[in-house]
């Protein structure tokens, strides 16, 4: 039986897409072993999966001087180490990378190592993780046709990003049941990225009352932000995170509003939601997700609010302009072929397979 290594991790961006093609690899006879790090929201995700799971140290990587850039070091370097002594112990044909903190000592140990190593990049500009490890890679799978200015042409293959199939079996019924709505009015889902998102959280927290005149609900707040006072609150549901309930919730929505993260969008656009972005802003981030987001409105798949401009008006403007308006955005998003990356990238994966 062949043998395949995955690592990505910090958030569960770097980790779903590996999880949408656990089917495919054992359909083609792969045996499946991760490394993630011992606290990152990998170990759950992956250990959910039945897959064994190996634990390693990482190190953030910073591009700028930081002291702890010191300490991180030694960390990673650890890591390195660690991982040198799994790859030995599994042996596998071949490594697969979606990036994250913990991916590039598990990058450099199989080169060290010889093994093949695939890393996958989702959004327009590449992660400082996966950057550095290039160089020790033989192939690249990709997902925004942007990218390619940033990779070697050489070893670089559009693929898309793989989606979970279990998200195209929602059932729209049950996910309003989950959500005690009714048939009245228009479902919207806020989804704030794997970690959800503070500025998301507060200004549709302080839009509610206007919000719940038109539109019913579903917020997705992330670990710890439940809010207790609004638990009650009819037309308005919260989830920290959902794993088994995500289809039918994704089913049940009218429009979603959305950070830019490359996976969440991937998922939203393989489904045709209708849907708001507010990017993660520059002040926060390399600026990666207002990139992703202006791609997506340049398609005609998204409504963009930059996270400097939003307020309560213009989030309620938008939603109405976007359900209005939506079997236009419904129309652009099927003319995509940007869909589905399973395929794609087990080809990838087989043609380097040692
Ligand atoms: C803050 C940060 O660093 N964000 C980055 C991170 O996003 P992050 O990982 O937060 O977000 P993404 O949108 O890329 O992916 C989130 C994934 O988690 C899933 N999900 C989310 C919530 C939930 O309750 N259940 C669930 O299953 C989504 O369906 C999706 O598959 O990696 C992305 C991919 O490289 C980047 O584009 C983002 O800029």
């Amino acid at each position: 039986m062949r043998k395949i290594l995955m690592t990505g991790g910090g958030t569960a961006g770097h980790v779903t897409p590996n999880i949408a093609l656990f089917p495919s690899l054992r359909k083609n006879g792969f045996e499946i072993f991760y490394i993630g790090t011992e606290s990152g929201i990998e170990k759950k995700l992956i250990e959910q999966e039945n897959i064994p799971y190996f634990s390693i140290k990482a190190g953030k990587l910073r591009r700028y001087f930081d002291i702890k850039n010191i300490t991180d070091i030694s960390k990673i370097s650890k890591g390195y180490f660690q991982a040198l002594s799994i790859i030995h112990k599994i042996k596998p044909n071949i490594v697969f990378s979606k990036g994250g903190f913990v991916s590039s000592p598990v990058v450099w140990a199989a080169w060290t190592k010889r093994i093949p190593v695939i890393i996958h990049e989702s959004d327009i500009t590449p992660g400082l993780a996966n950057k550095i490890s290039i160089p020790f890679s033989k192939s690249i799978c990709y997902s925004f046709p942007e990218t390619i200015n940033y990779l070697p042409k050489d070893k670089s293959k559009l693929t898309g990003i793989p989606v979970r199939q279990n998200l195209f079996q929602g059932n729209k019924n049950f996910g309003k049941k989950l959500c005690s709505f009714d048939s009245k009015s228009p479902i919207v889902l806020i989804i704030g990225g794997s970690l959800g998102s503070q500025v998301l959280n507060n200004i549709i927290r302080s839009s509610l009352q206007d919000l719940l005149k038109n539109f019913q609900i579903c917020h997705i707040c992330g670990k710890g932000n439940f809010d207790l006072n609004l638990k009650n609150l009819k037309g308005y549901k919260q989830f920290e995170y959902v794993s088994d309930e995500l289809p039918h919730l994704f089913a049940a929505a009218d429009i979603i509003i959305s950070r830019a993260g490359a996976t969440t969008l991937n998922e939203i656009l393989a489904l045709k939601k209708p849907n708001i972005l507010i990017p993660l802003s520059k002040q926060a981030s390399r600026g990666d997700q207002i990139l992703n987001a202006e791609s997506y409105k340049k398609h005609g798949f998204s409504f963009v609010i930059r996270e400097e401009e939003l307020n309560v008006e213009k989030l309620i403007d938008a939603l109405k302009t976007v359900y209005n308006e939506r079997n236009i955005y419904v129309k652009n998003m099927s003319k995509s072929n940007m869909a589905n990356g399973i395929e794609e990238v087990m080809n990838v994966i087989l043609e380097n397979v040692k």
